[in-house]
């Protein structure tokens, strides 16, 4: 076993696991729905694959229930995936792009191609056979070399992914290209394969530089540490295998190390801008003998602000005109096109399983937006998690480093990951996290993209993020390899760009409430009864007695008595009832209407002050007007509620209802001067003259307050537009 730091020893042993899963989905979903091969061929017919429902398509009812069953069973076993998710689009299918050459499994092959396929073919079993015939994205249909083959049958990995089977040949054969797929599809081995298998058994093994000291032919740049650790975890694996050696290079790792592994010549050089950039600077990395040059999460590394440190590494090469550059993401914005085509030769490729099909975000997602104050959202987030989580892992991502570590701090068992937090630590973090050690992991936008964790089901998103690529790849951390998952999107009805989101990345979200009372007693009730028939039966002789004495003298019927026993087993020994609104707990939410249009919330207020005492009127929280324009709804206290009900009998025309659901509400736009064009903060706003969430930092301690220091330097990459780091 090669010496991997920690982490990465846990990468390969959970990427094993995983990957045999996943093979099996691909396996039935590619015979199931794609019988004929149509995922290797050209673009046009491809296109015609027909989007399936969604994830949300068949668990809209009955959701908990399903998250039972999923937690015994299906854990280990989710749908199949299906090929159609990653090429959707009837109605778009002109609109794909895709000017790809098809793959050399489906398109017609030269006489010299079919010769060498041919003799390749002879050396596989019969059974291999089988499987090829069957499966046109078999590996053995590839040009694929038998050790590297036989790396991946170990991996469980028997059938290539359509990216990766759509770009296999195109790579190997020399093109420089742009690849996009929906998040969780395996654009990873997409290039890990066709280079290894180039530079082992293909057009780049004869001017691959071997021996000591040697220069590396390539050079693979990813935007977060975390990822670098990941995708290295791949070459090194399967690189390994074919005698390459890979290293990775990353900031707040020792210098020492990586000078060492430089000086002594690697292969595969994969790493964050920055740390190469150092290394560059200083001499020890030389890039004149390069072969490949891959960006990972290009959009990312290209943004601005890395697009200097990029174009600087880029620059150092050799000869332009022998590197293959490779660009993969799952969000290729316009610009990050405009800027790639500098980098890319003309006659680059593009493999775009995307295009301008509507549904930028996962389709294995079910993808779900929940109002909830900032004040709210530390008591909320676990019930969701218990709600929605099937017991797998749960992401939850916050916009700043303070909010992560403060959340994670009020959750039980969370830990959290940020760019302020210690390499070291970070490395400790992901791996308690990959195996299972702790359930949820807070996070900023570090764990955003490309991270691929096994059974993480659940992604919450603290409030909506930025920009429409955030979201894409944050709700992206489940629902991969063919897996479903839940990604919950709590906003502040007053404040969101929801509908911005939704228009952009094609989403349509499923609107819902706090999970209420009779919600979570489902979801835990059935965790806990599981719980109880788990314990040996060797207790039942020694708490006899006491269960007797319990059922004769308490009152309550052996059910009553049972019921509470779930209860207190999964530590529910009082269960409150949450606002539709802001869901804070205790509160309901009211629905005032005056037979005409309201116009203002200052106008709702100053329809409240005509029947209400101030202090009352003060005491209203999130008042937002509806969709319609023909009424305003506020949460108040509980135990106020008959105050603000019986002080409607007082004013005419008027009236006051409590909701039971929430109606369509008014969104405020966000493109001027609100927190999407500038720093303002989502959650206390009370300070600044806004009601919302007006109690302050929450009952935990001020969560909720992240407007202080909310761009304060730290080891993250993420930078705002003056360069602070964010995240
Ligand atoms: N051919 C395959 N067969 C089975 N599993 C695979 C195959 N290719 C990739 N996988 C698995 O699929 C998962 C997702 O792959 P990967 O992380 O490369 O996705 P991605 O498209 O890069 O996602 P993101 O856009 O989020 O970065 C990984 O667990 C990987 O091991």
């Amino acid at each position: 076993m090669p010496s991997l730091p920690l982490s990465d020893a846990i990468f390969s042993e959970s990427h094993s696991d995983k990957v045999k899963e996943n093979k099996k989905k691909m396996k039935n979903q590619t015979q199931a729905s794609d019988p004929e091969g149509s995922v290797g061929k050209k673009s046009k017919k491809s296109s015609k694959l027909r989007s399936t429902p969604k994830a949300s398509d068949s668990e809209d009812e009955g959701f908990s229930d399903k998250k039972v069953k999923k937690k015994k069973k299906e854990s280990k076993k989710r749908k199949a995936f299906e090929t159609e998710n990653m090429m959707d689009g009837d109605e778009n299918k002109s609109e794909t792009s895709s000017e790809l050459v098809e793959p050399e499994t489906s398109k017609p092959k030269t006489d010299e191609k079919r010769k060498k396929k041919k003799a390749k073919l002879e050396e596989l079993e019969v059974d291999e056979e089988e499987v090829e015939k069957k499966d046109p994205n078999a590996i053995a249909n590839f040009r694929i070399s038998e050790t590297l083959r036989a790396k991946l049958k170990e991996k469980g990995i028997e059938s290539l992914f359509p990216i990766q089977a759509m770009t296999f040949d195109t790579i190997l054969d020399g093109s420089d290209l742009v690849g996009r797929a929906r998040t969780g599809q395996g654009k990873t081995l997409a290039f890990v394969l066709p280079i290894l298998q180039s530079l082992t058994d293909g057009p780049a093994k004869a001017s691959r530089k071997t021996g000591y000291g040697r220069a590396p032919s390539v050079l693979v740049l990813l935007p977060t540490r975390e990822l670098a650790n990941q995708v290295f975890a791949d070459f090194d694996i399967y690189g390994r295998a074919l005698g390459l050696s890979s290293c990775c290079l990353y900031g707040g790792a020792s210098y020492q190390v990586q000078d060492i592994r430089l000086k002594r010549g690697v292969d595969i050089v994969i790493g964050t801008p920055g740390r190469i950039k150092d290394h560059i600077e200083r001499g020890n990395i030389d890039l004149s003998q390069l072969r490949f040059r891959a960006l990972d999460e290009a959009d990312e590394m290209l943004k601005m602000g890395f697009v200097e440190d990029v174009e600087l590494i880029l620059g150092k090469v050799g000869d332009a005109s022998k590197v293959q550059t490779l660009l993969f993401s799952a969000t290729l914005p316009d610009w990050v096109k405009h800027i790639a085509a500098k980098f890319l030769k003309p006659d680059k490729k593009t493999a775009d399983l995307v295009g301008n099909e509507k549904m930028k975000a996962s389709t294995n997602v079910r993808h779900i937006v929940l109002p909830c104050s900032g004040s709210a959202r530390s008591q909320l987030i676990p019930d969701i998690i218990r709600c929605y989580s099937s017991g797998g892992r749960t992401i939850i991502f916050t916009e700043t480093k303070e909010s992560a570590s403060e959340l994670a701090g009020l959750l039980p068992g969370a830990r959290a990951l940020h760019g302020d937090i210690q390499q070291a630590q970070r490395e400790v973090t992901l791996s308690g996290f990959r195996s299972g050690k702790f359930m949820t992991l807070v996070a900023t936008n570090v764990a955003a993209r490309g991270l691929d964790i096994n059974d993480v089901q659940l992604i919450i998103q603290c409030e909506p993020p930025r920009d429409v690529e955030a979201y894409i790849h944050r709700s992206g951390r489940t629902g991969r390899a063919g897996n479903t998952g839940v990604a919950v999107m709590l906003y502040d009805p007053r404040m969101s760009n929801i509908s911005k989101i939704e228009r952009e990345s094609g989403v349509k979200f499923e609107h819902v409430s706090a999970p209420q009372p009779a919600d979570i007693a489902k979801a835990v009730g059935a965790e806990a009864a599981e719980m109880i028939t788990q314990v040996s039966d060797c207790v039942i002789p020694a708490f006899k007695t006491a269960a007797e004495e319990l059922l004769n003298n308490s009152g309550l019927s052996s059910v009553q008595l049972l019921a509470k026993a779930l209860a207190k087993t999964v530590g529910y020994t009082e269960i409150k009832k949450r606002s539709l609104l802001t869901s804070m707990e205790n509160y309901v939410t009211l629905l005032l209407e005056i037979g005409r249009p309201i116009y203002t919330p200052s106008f709702a207020y100053g329809v409240l002050r005509r029947f209400l005492p101030e202090e009352k009127v003060e005491a209203v929280k999130g008042l937002t007007l509806t969709a319609d324009g023909n009424g305003a709804v506020f949460d108040v206290a509980a135990e106020d509620l008959d105050t603000y009900l019986a002080g409607q009998e007082n004013a005419a025309n008027l009236s006051l209802e409590v909701l039971n659901a929430l109606p369509r509400l008014q969104e405020r736009d966000q493109s001027r001067g609100g927190r999407f064009g500038g720093r303002g903060g989502f959650g206390d706003r009370s300070g600044g003259g806004n009601r919302f969430g007006g109690r302050g930092g929450g009952r935990n301690g001020g969560f909720s307050n992240q407007r202080n220091n909310r761009f304060s330097n730290g080891g993250g990459r993420g930078r705002d537009n003056k360069g602070a780091k964010r995240w």
